[in-house]
């Protein structure tokens, strides 16, 4: 394992007491995260990957991908992304980041939790990104970090607020989502003189390295755990708030990495069942029929883990094969792109109704994704 593979938070202490700067390492860095993926994937039992599903996918995706253009562009044409390319945005996407997991609601679409913004009621992920434009038209200085830990101008009163359902089902785990705010602000605050924008600055434009940060300094974002006795790290969010920086500012000033195509799928619950769906990932019987009835997962348990890890290496195979058949695609692909689009397109077919017949998606409560 390379040394920025080494547990981020050891390596942290150990160039601290010898007084490097965190960044010293010649090696290029790495997260570890397709490591793990692929030790999941050899190991995994109850999920297997189809190299015919995913031959035929890789077709499907990089076509689909061709017909809308779809670049990192995309991620701004969102009607509630924002739009402004300075350091604002990147308080919003690190605020978003933070909290962006667990949306999903065993209620009927129209009682689950919604946010109204704008004249019209958000679910799932667009919950989150309405309700943060909400409060900042609402005047609440919410993706500032030094306003997370003011308890007298912010009290928990501020983030139910905030957060208020159009529904009767509130936001899921808002006091947690409450403890990482106040949390991400005091760490902030002591690390990096209240600033987001240090971490990327000290990540000195490595996408893997600004990941490495987030999980050595920041619990909420050290999305680990184990498989068959070893610790394997998946990283969704802090790999998703690089990639979100990357899309929104198309690669240049604070979005600007040497090393972007190293980060992988994102592991949350979406982009799986998109996976199965396509006929990509297999599921065996128990594990299919424990989705089907909206079992839920253990955070950490052997079959959520094994989702979570062949996702992950199932696009890293995708993003091979399409490159493999189309090496006009080299260069202009990577697994960003992949996930973001498969999202999109999930979300799309989803308005559309065309995910009734889908397995629907995994059910895990957990802070990582
Ligand atoms: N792998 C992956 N997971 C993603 C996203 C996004 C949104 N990304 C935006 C940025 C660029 C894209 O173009 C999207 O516009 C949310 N999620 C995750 O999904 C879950 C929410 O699902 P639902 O309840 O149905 O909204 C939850 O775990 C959330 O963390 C993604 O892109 N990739």
């Amino acid at each position: 394992m390379s040394d920025d593979e080494a547990d981020p938070e050891l390596l942290a202490l150990l160039r601290q007491s010898l007084g490097l700067g965190p960044g010293t390492s010649t090696a290029p860095p790495t997260t570890g995260v397709l490591k793990s993926a692929e030790y999941i994937y050899d190991n995994a039992i109850d999920v297997a990957i189809s190299s015919d599903g995913t031959r035929a996918a890789a077709e499907t995706i990089w076509a689909l991908m061709q017909a809308k253009h779809y670049s990192t562009e995309t991620w701004s044409s969102h009607e509630l992304h924002p739009k402004t390319k300075d350091e604002a945005t990147v308080n919003f996407i690190f605020t978003m980041n933070l909290l962006n997991f667990s949306f999903w609601s065993e209620l009927p679409h129209d009682e689950r939790f919604a946010i109204e913004y704008r004249g019209e009621r958000w679910t799932g992920y667009w919950s989150l990104v309405a309700a943060l434009q909400r409060a900042l038209d609402e005047g609440y200085p919410i993706t500032t970090p030094t306003f997370w830990t003011d308890l007298g101008s912010c009290p928990d009163s501020v983030f139910e607020h905030v957060f208020r359902s159009a529904t009767s089902e509130s936001i899921p785990l808002l006091s947690q989502r409450i403890s990482i705010l106040r949390e991400a602000g005091d760490i902030l605050e002591a690390d990096f003189s209240s600033s987001p924008l240090n971490i990327i600055t000290r990540a000195e434009n490595s996408a893997s390295r600004l990941v490495n940060l987030l999980a050595t300094h920041f619990p909420n974002f050290r999305d680990t755990t184990t498989l068959a006795g070893r610790e394997v790290r998946l990283y969704k969010r802090a790999q998703i708030f690089a990639a979100d920086l990357w899309a929104c500012f198309n690669g240049t000033s604070y979005g600007s990495f040497t090393d972007i195509d190293n980060l992988t799928m994102f592991a949350d619950y979406r982009i799986p069942q998109m996976l199965q769906g396509l006929h990509c990932l297999w599921y065996s019987p128990r594990l299919e029929s424990r989705i089907a009835r909206h079992d839920q997962f253990s955070p950490g348990e052997a079959m959520e883990v094994e989702i979570r890890g062949c996702s992950i290496w199932c696009v890293e195979l995708l993003r091979r094969q399409i490159e493999r058949k189309h090496p006009e695609a080299k260069g202009k692909l990577n697994a960003v792109l992949i996930d973001f689009f498969l999202y999109d397109t999930c979300k799309e077919m989803e308005k559309k109704g065309h995910c009734e017949d889908m397995l629907p998606h995994h059910r895990t409560r957990s802070i990582y994704y």
